[in-house]
């Protein structure tokens, strides 16, 4: 099976516990929620997302025709540098992409892997650190992993009952949209009333880094 991949880059995690750190972003092109287009963003079900992830035009993107030769240039990102090496598997939706033959390659060229998903598809357990970011009006079957990560607000969600599936770290990520200041506010206010969850900033976009 061929990959088609939006674009990869070297950079900081920007989100989550992991916040951070060195890591090469791989961005799987398409999504089940949305279909990219800014026409059809108000009859989505996901649409607030902050990602251009259609085509494999982007920097490092293209097609690739099997999983040795996408983990080779994932690691030709990484480079020479020793130490953990991470990749973020993103998107898109990229479990629409990943395979088991993807995970083997990539831990066989010596890399931790995370993920970043909408929990509509099962993720394999081979991945090394989950993270689940549910959307309204959509059925999530992930209900197990690293870290939750609620985009908030979003009407249609209750974070109480989030609560009850098993992760280990819940977050909170204030909505990057023309109201972010009062989703920052409500982001905050939230921690405050419920310390079971923590607030993940999206430190990328204060750093001005991808
Ligand atoms: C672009 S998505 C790609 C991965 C996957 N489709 C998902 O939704 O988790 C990466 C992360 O960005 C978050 N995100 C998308 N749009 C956002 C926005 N406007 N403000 C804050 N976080 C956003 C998503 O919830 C997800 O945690
Ligand atoms: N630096 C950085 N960190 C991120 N964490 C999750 C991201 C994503 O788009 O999935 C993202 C991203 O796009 N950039
Ligand atoms: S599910 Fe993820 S990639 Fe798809 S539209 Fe929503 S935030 Fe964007
Ligand atoms: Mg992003």
């Amino acid at each position: 099976m061929s990959f088609a991949v939006k674009e990869m880059f070297l950079t900081l995690q920007g989100e989550g516990i992991n916040a951070g750190r060195r890591a090469v972003f791989l961005r799987f092109a398409g999504c089940n929620l949305w279909s990219g287009r800014e026409q059809d963003r108000a009859s989505a079900i996901c649409t607030f997302c902050d990602t251009d992830f259609v085509g494999i035009d982007g920097d490092g993107g293209g097609r690739f025709a099997d999983a040795a030769a996408l983990a080779a240039a994932v690691a030709a990102k990484w480079g020479a540098v020793g130490g953990r090496r991470l990749v973020v598997i993103t998107g898109g939706e990229p479990m629409l992409q990943v395979t088991e033959a993807l995970i083997d390659a990539l831990h066989a060229a010596g890399f931790e892997i995370a993920i970043e998903t909408n929990g509509t598809l099962p993720v394999p357990r081979s991945i090394d650190w989950i993270t689940v970011s549910p959307k309204a009006g959509s059925a999530v079957v992930q209900r197990s992993g690293n870290e939750l990560k609620l985009v908030w607000p979003q009407p249609g969600i209750d974070p109480d009952a989030l609560e009850a599936w098993d992760f280990d770290h819940f977050l909170i990520q204030p909505l990057d949209s023309p109201a972010r200041d009062e989703s920052r506010e409500a982001a905050i206010r939230h921690v405050v009333d419920h310390p079971a969850w923590r607030l993940s900033v999206q430190t990328h976009k204060l750093l001005g880094i991808r």
